[in-house]
């Protein structure tokens, strides 16, 4: 059974359905804070609970034989972490801790966990490889760092094979339509965008136009949700199948776009105009985070097949559909 942490959420409800198309069993721990219930197959098993809860954790190693752990769980909010670190040193490390010290305990020493370009910090405009420097500027980036050096020393010490993913910004849906990306409040770029576009907000602000880019506002590196799922497929072989793995590696398409860019493209795929409204920076943001995924690509030979364009497309069929999002 492979045991998906955060399987209710925006990415987990994609790495679930692919997992089970794939032939898995999948198991579902997620305390519904920012998932939905509605988004989850039902083909999987789903615990309703929170991963900080050890005498749940203890229960679901007991009672299903767990081969494998995704987790996705987690709160992911650069600008929140600003203002609320706790928040992420408690949900992030912590409640991270706890999963670890179940596994270790319960001998289940394969795992894939999310984590994030926000590890890097400020990149000075050129590509970053997983041997960049590792300086976050927001808690958000500090406690998924933190995560990644705990799991790497039960990989030292206790033989935990890991595969950490750093993912960059995670845009577009399941062409199904049926899952997609639905968070309250939005704060994402490109939902925004397309929620504005669909009458749900009177403006799209722009947080800063001051940075050092060459249009002035920030620079991300967009990758589609199921070319993400497909690393995930990929990186759980690989633990199953080969021991010792200890490896991180960088999700992205080695380009980067503004958030002007971002907009406009949003704009040409919808044939609709946006309102735009400049405000001051997002505190924590960086001005540029762009991947080199190249590792990944050598180690696991995995290419990402779809482009900004596909994300943008997809994320409207899905918007456009759903444009409350999921019901519960
Ligand atoms: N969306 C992105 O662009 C992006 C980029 C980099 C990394 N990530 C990472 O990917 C993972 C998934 O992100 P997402 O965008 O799908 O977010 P999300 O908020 O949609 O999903 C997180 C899921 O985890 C659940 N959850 C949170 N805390 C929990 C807890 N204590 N116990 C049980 N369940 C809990 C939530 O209810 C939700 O279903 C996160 O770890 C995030 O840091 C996301
Ligand atoms: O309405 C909006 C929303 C966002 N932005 C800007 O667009 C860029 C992208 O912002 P997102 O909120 O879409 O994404 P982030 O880069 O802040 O963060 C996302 O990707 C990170 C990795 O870069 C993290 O891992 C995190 O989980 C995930 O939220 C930022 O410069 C942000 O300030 C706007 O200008 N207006």
């Amino acid at each position: 059974m492979i045991l998906v942490l955060g399987g209710a959420g925006y990415i987990g409800s994609h790495a679930v359905k692919e997992l089970l198309d794939k032939g898995y069993y999948v198991l579902v721990i997620d305390n519904l804070s920012t998932g939905h219930r509605n988004s989850l197959d039902t083909r999987a098993v789903f615990v309703e609970g929170d991963v900080g809860d050890s005498a749940l954790l203890e229960r679901v190693f007991t009672q299903y034989k767990v081969e494998a752990v995704m987790h996705f769980a987690a709160s992911c909010l650069v600008g929140e972490s600003m203002s609320n670190p706790l928040k992420y040193y408690e949900n992030n490390v912590i409640n991270s801790f706890n999963v670890l010290k179940v596994m270790v305990k319960h001998n289940v020493k394969k795992i894939i966990f999310s984590s994030t370009c926000a590890t890097y910090g400020l990149a000075e405009n050129e590509f970053l490889n997983e041997d960049s420097p590792t300086s976050p500027i927001n808690p958000y980036g500090r406690s998924k760092l933190i995560v990644e050096q705990m799991i790497h020393d039960c990989f030292k010490s206790y033989g935990l094979d890991y595969i950490i993913l750093r993912y960059f910004n995670v845009a577009g849906a399941d062409f199904s339509g049926r899952i997609g990306e639905h968070h309250n409040p939005e704060t994402h770029l490109i939902p925004n965008v397309l929620l504005h576009l669909l009458g749900k907000s009177k403006h799209i602000s722009i947080f800063g136009n001051d940075f050092n880019t060459a249009d002035g506002t920030c620079i991300r590196d967009y990758i589609h949700v199921l070319d993400l799922v497909e690393a995930h497929i990929l990186s759980l072989q690989e633990v199953l199948n080969t021991s010792p793995v200890g490896r991180v590696y960088n999700l992205g398409n080695n380009k980067g776009y503004s958030v002007k860019q971002i907009i406009e493209q949003c704009e040409r795929i919808t044939k609709k105009k946006a309102h735009v409204v400049y405000e001051k920076r997002r505190e924590g943001d960086p001005p540029y985070l762009v991947a080199s995924a190249k590792k990944v690509y050598e180690e696991l030979e995995w290419i990402p097949k779809y482009s900004l364009e596909d994300m943008i497309r997809s994320a409207w069929q899905w918007h456009k559909s759903n444009p409350d999002g999921y019901d519960s």
